[in-house]
């Protein structure tokens, strides 16, 4: 056995003494001389544990339950701000893929849960400045914009699905799956299949548009920018308007999703300008400008992570025509799971107010009825609400 296996027992020994005074206090030792209910005196004991080196970020081998779990599953608070203070991972996630977040969560445990989900934004806040800011040094001499890694919620991926590179070198199927739900499919690795586009998401798009559009001041000819065409829904949806819009810019960058806009007849629609290649290539560009800014902007890329995200927020004021122009993008980050949804959701909002947007959301049930929605696709939003953004430029008071 060599020094490292030595601290690895330890620090699992440790970990797991850790876990199991919190989930059983009255039966551990260290508070064999207190009452089960003396949560102070467990909280020293735990205190204790941890001053003698026990790893706040042990999850254990069974059930992958880490101190935070465990402080969850207690439904103890002042535990959980004490664990996240000595530096308790908030997003480590069980052998059944929960959070501790989620734990408290089930448990309608909404002191806990906020502290969780506090810490959360604050750590990816915080990731992001400092992937931000080396970005920005790592671009600015040629002035371009490229990806950054994936945050602390999305591991590397550089599949199809995670890789613009790899993504816009993969080929597109354009298909109608078993039950008549028209999909855009990419194979992700290991000859794993992911929706590009699913036609399940028009209800999101209807409301989008419905939110961006109705009652506008420019109803009458709106300009519209919208970034990544996929099945083409929300641009058909924009199109069929009662007047549709006066100028209708798309940007595009994979050569079969242009081929299928050739082959639609897209390129010949009256007001509608394609822009071939990734938003990030026409940043800065007079095409991009040449309407005075747009009425609406919305955006629904693949691929690309919270950075680029952020990223193109930077971008929104500069796109935006006024005061009345509005601006919303798919907010599908993290949907996999209610508690990083929640700190996109909140992130989003913050770096959104950073640069002179105000938000409004409002809730799109997504539990409708369409059979076996995901196909052969793997499953990217697993929650019953989706969280629709709406942004304008906060007025001056
Ligand atoms: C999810 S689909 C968009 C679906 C669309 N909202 C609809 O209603 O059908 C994403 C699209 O973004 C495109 N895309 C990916 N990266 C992009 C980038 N950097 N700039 C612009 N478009 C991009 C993809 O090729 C794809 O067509």
């Amino acid at each position: 056995m060599d020094d490292d296996d030595d601290e690895d027992s330890a620090a699992t020994v440790f970990g797991e003494h850790l876990v199991y005074t919190i989930l059983y206090p009255s039966s551990s030792e260290t508070t064999d001389d207190n009452t089960t209910d003396d949560r102070k005196s467990s909280l020293d004991a735990i205190k204790e544990i941890l001053d003698n080196g026990a790893p706040v970020w042990y999850q254990n081998q069974e059930e992958g339950t880490s101190p935070l779990h465990a402080a969850a599953y207690t439904k103890n608070p002042e535990l959980a701000k004490i664990l996240l203070e000595r530096g308790a991972v908030w997003n480590a996630v069980d052998r059944w893929g929960h959070t501790a977040g989620d734990i408290a969560l089930s448990f309608n445990d909404g002191e806990t849960y906020t502290l969780i989900r506090d810490a959360g934004i604050r750590a990816e806040l915080l990731l992001n400045l400092l992937s931000f800011k080396a970005h920005k040094e790592s671009t600015s001499t040629n002035g371009g914009v490229n990806e950054t890694n994936g945050l602390l919620l999305q591991e590397a991926d550089t599949t199809a699905a995670g890789s613009t590179d790899a993504y816009l070198s993969s080929k597109l199927t354009y298909t109608v799956d078993d039950h008549g739900q028209k999909v855009c499919m990419v194979e992700a690795g290991e000859g794993e299949e992911v929706g590009v586009m699913m036609g399940w998401e028009e209800g999101i798009m209807k409301e989008s548009v419905k939110r961006l559009c109705e009652g506008h001041p420019n109803a009458q000819g709106l300009r519209v920018l919208n970034v990544g065409f996929g099945l083409g829904i929300i641009d058909t949806l924009f199109q069929s308007l009662a007047t549709p819009p006066k100028t209708h810019v798309i940007i595009e960058p994979h050569p079969d999703v242009l081929q299928h806009m050739k082959e639609t007849g897209w390129y010949e629609k009256p007001g509608v300008t394609i822009l071939q290649g990734k938003w990030q290539d026409f940043v800065g560009k007079e095409e991009l400008y040449v309407s005075g800014g747009f009425d609406v902007v919305y955006t629904d890329t693949f691929s690309e992570d919270y950075a680029a995200l952020h990223q193109f927020f930077e971008q929104v004021p500069d796109l935006l025509a006024g005061p009345d122009a509005r601006f919303s993008f798919f907010n599908g980050l993290g949907a996999t799971n209610a508690l990083f949804y929640d700190v996109y959701t909140h992130v989003s909002e913050l770096h959104l107010s950073d640069i002179g947007l105000d938000v409004e959301w409002s809730d799109v049930d997504v539990t409708d009825d369409v059979e076996d929605r995901w196909g052969k696709s793997r499953e990217y939003f697993r929650l019953p609400t989706y969280r629709l953004p709406v942004a304008i430029i906060k007025s001056i008071q």
